[in-house]
C-alpha cells in the first residue's frame, strides 16, 4: 500500500469536517454533495474487500428510492449478496476517519482481515441514473485505482443488475454471462419458455403498463424488451424523459400514498406496476369497476410466488422445504394466510433486505419479500442440480411441471430483489394459471394499515428485540404500545428507527382505516413523548 499517494489522494476528496455517516441498511445515503469522500473511501475498501476474498467485488452508485438530491454507495459481496457485518463496520469506520487517520484505519482493517496486500483486486461499477452519479463513481474509481485495483465501469446498471454481473463473475460465468446481453438473454429465454405453455398465449391481455420511477428502470427495460416481447408488451410511463427522479412516482410512493403515481393513468382492467429508481423494488395494482385502485405489495407478490411453487413440488412428487421469509411489515392478513391456508412457514426477520436474504438462504426454497415489494426467490444448490435433473427424466404432466420449476430458476434473480425478473416472474405466473391481477388481489384482504414518520434528537434511543416488533429502550415505551394496542380489534404496532432516514418509524394496522390511522398516530404521540420528539408534535393527518 502506497499510504502517501492515499494521503495525497484522499486530500482530493476532502471529508467535510464534523461529518459523520453510518454504513446503513442499504449503504451509505446522503446529499450527493456530501458523499465524495465516501465513494472514494469505497473505492479503497472495496479493493481491500476484493484482495481479502480473492474474488470481484462490486460497488453500486444509487440512493434507489430516495430524492434526486440525494446518493448513496454500497458494497456487494462476492456472490452477490450484500456486504459482509464485519466489513459494514470497516466501511462505516473508514468513511468517519479524519484526513490524518485515513493510514491507520486502512492498516487496521487490512491487519484485521488478514488481507494479502500483495494479491490482485478487482472492482465492478454501476451507477444510477441520478445527475450526481457519474462524477461520484468516479470518485469510486479514483480510490479504485490509487490502491493498484483494476476496474471495470458498467456505467448505468439497474442496482440488481450489478449483483448479478458480480455473481457471474465470481462463479465463471455458471450463473450466467456478466454482460447486459448475458442478463437480458438468461431471463428472456426463461420467460419466454414458461409462457410458451401457457394456454392464453398470445392473448391481448399480455400487456403492461410500467411506472419506471423516472429511473434506470425505464432504460433498461427498453434494452430489454426486444428479447422478451413475443410473450410480453410493456408500456413504459415515467421513463426519465420529462419528470424527476422518484417525484410523485415510483414503487416507493405508489406503496406509501397507496395511490397511483403521477404520470400514468390506471383505466380499469389494467394491470399496471411500478419500478423504485434503481428498480430493486416492484408493486403492482390495478383500478376496479367502481375506480378504487388496489395496491398488491410485496406480501400478496410472496403469497403468489410461493403457492405456485408449491403446486409444481406438489406435481412433481417433491417435498422439499419451502418457507417465506417476511418483515414485521409484513400486514397481518398475508401472513394468516400464508400459514393457516397455504400451510406455509413463516418467518419474520429484521428489516433490510440482508436479513430476509440470509433467512431465506437456510431452505431448500426460501421466497422472501418485503411488504414495500424487494424480493426474490432462493433455491439452494441441491435443489437446482435435483430439477435439473427431473426436467430431463420425467415426462408427462410431471415433467412439464419440472421444466417450469427449471426455467423460473433462471428467471429469478437470486441475487437480490430485481424488479425486471420479479415482473417478468408474476407476469409467467399469471399467465400459466390464467389468473386475472383481480383474482390475484382476492386471495386475501389486506388489513388497513399506516405507516408515519416520528423526529427525534436521536432514533438511537429505541432499540428493538423480536425482529423489531417489540421496543427494549427507552423505557415505558413498549407498555405504552401494548395498551394502545388493546383499543383497537385486530391490532398490531411496533416502532423502530429507521436505518435510511433519520427518523423513527411506526407501524400500525387495525380492522379498520380509521382505527388503523388512530392506532399509529397514538403511537407517534408515546415516541414523541417517551423517545425525545423534536420539532412539532404529531399531528392527525389523516
Ligand atoms: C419500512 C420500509 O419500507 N423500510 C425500508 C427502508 O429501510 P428503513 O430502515 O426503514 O429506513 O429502506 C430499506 C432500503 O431500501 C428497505 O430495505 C426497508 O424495507
Ligand atoms: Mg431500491
Amino acid at each position: 500500500m502506497d499510504l502517501g499517494a492515499i494521503t495525497k489522494h484522499s486530500a482530493l476528496h476532502a471529508k467535510p469536517s464534523g461529518l459523520t455517516l453510518q454504513y446503513g441498511t442499504a449503504g451509505f445515503r446522503s446529499k450527493a454533495e456530501h458523499l465524495d469522500h465516501i465513494m472514494f473511501r469505497m473505492g479503497l475498501l472495496a479493493v481491500l474487500r476484493s484482495k481479502q476474498t480473492k474474488s470481484t467485488i462490486g460497488v453500486m452508485v444509487t440512493a434507489s428510492h430516495n430524492p434526486e438530491e440525494d446518493n448513496g454507495v454500497k458494497l456487494v459481496d462476492p456472490l452477490g449478496e450484500m456486504l459482509a457485518p464485519s466489513w459494514e463496520e470497516h466501511a462505516t469506520c473508514l468513511a468517519n476517519a479524519e484526513e490524518q487517520d485515513m493510514q491507520t484505519v486502512l492498516v487496521d482493517i487490512s491487519e484485521k482481515e488478514a488481507v494479502d496486500l500483495h494479491q490482485d483486486a478487482f472492482v465492478v461499477i454501476g451507477r444510477d441514473t441520478r445527475p450526481s452519479s457519474e462524477k461520484l463513481s468516479q470518485s469510486v474509481i479514483d480510490g479504485v485505482t490509487i490502491l493498484g485495483g483494476q476496474f471495470y465501469d458498467y456505467g448505468l446498471l439497474t442496482t440488481p443488475q450489478l449483483h448479478y454481473m458480480v455473481c457471474c463473475r465470481n462463479t465463471s460465468g455458471q450463473y450466467g454471462k456478466a454482460t447486459i446481453e448475458g442478463y437480458c438473454q438468461k431471463l428472456s429465454k426463461a420467460f419466454v419458455e414458461l409462457t410458451k405453455q401457457a394456454s392464453c398465449s398470445g392473448d391481448e391481455s399480455r400487456c403492461i403498463k410500467v411506472d419506471c420511477a423516472n429511473g434506470i428502470g425505464a432504460l433498461k427495460l427498453k434494452e430489454m424488451e426486444r428479447y422478451f416481447s413475443q410473450g410480453l408488451s410493456v408500456q413504459l410511463f415515467n421513463d426519465g424523459t420529462k419528470g424527476k427522479l422518484n417525484h410523485l412516482c415510483g414503487a416507493d410512493f405508489v406503496k406509501s400514498h397507496q395511490k397511483p403515481p403521477q404520470g400514468m393513468e390506471v383505466k380499469f382492467n389494467e394491470r399496471c406496476c411500478s419500478f423504485d429508481g434503481d428498480a430493486d423494488r416492484i408493486v403492482y395494482y390495478y383500478c376496479d369497476a367502481d375506480g378504487h385502485f388496489h395496491l398488491i405489495d410485496g406480501d400478496k407478490i410472496a403469497t403468489l410466488i410461493s403457492s405456485f411453487l408449491k403446486e409444481l413440488l406438489l406435481e412433481i412428487g417433491e417435498s422439499l422445504n419451502l418457507c417465506v421469509v417476511q418483515t414485521a411489515y409484513a400486514n397481518g392478513s398475508s401472513t394468516q394466510y400464508l400459514e393457516e391456508v397455504m400451510k406455509v412457514p413463516v418467518y419474520c426477520t429484521k428489516t433490510g433486505v440482508k436479513h430476509l436474504h440470509h433467512k431465506a438462504q437456510e431452505f431448500d426454497i426460501g421466497v422472501y419479500f418485503e411488504a414495500n415489494g424487494h424480493g426474490t426467490a432462493l433455491f439452494s444448490k441441491a435443489v437446482e442440480v435435483k430439477i435439473k435433473q427431473l426436467a430431463r427424466e420425467l415426462e408427462d404432466k410431471k415433467g412439464k411441471a419440472a421444466k417450469m420449476l427449471e426455467n423460473i430458476i433462471d428467471l429469478f434473480n437470486q441475487t437480490a430483489g430485481d424488479a425486471i425478473s420479479d415482473m417478468l416472474v408474476i407476469e409467467a405466473i399469471l399467465a400459466l394459471k390464467g389468473l386475472t391481477v383481480q383474482q390475484w388481489d382476492a386471495l386475501y384482504t389486506d388489513l388497513p394499515n399506516r405507516q408515519l414518520k416520528v423526529k427525534v434528537a436521536d432514533r438511537r434511543v429505541i432499540s428493538t428485540t423480536d425482529a423489531e416488533r417489540q421496543a427494549l429502550t427507552p423505557p415505558g415505551l413498549q407498555e405504552a404500545i401494548n395498551d394502545l394496542v388493546k383499543k383497537y380489534k385486530r391490532s398490531r404496532a411496533f416502532v423502530r428507527p429507521s436505518g435510511t432516514e433519520d427518523v423513527v418509524r411506526v407501524y400500525a394496522e387495525a380492522d379498520s382505516q380509521e382505527s388503523a390511522d388512530s392506532l399509529a398516530h397514538e403511537v407517534s404521540l408515546a415516541v414523541f413523548q417517551l423517545a425525545g420528539g423534536i420539532g412539532e408534535r404529531p399531528q392527525p393527518s389523516f
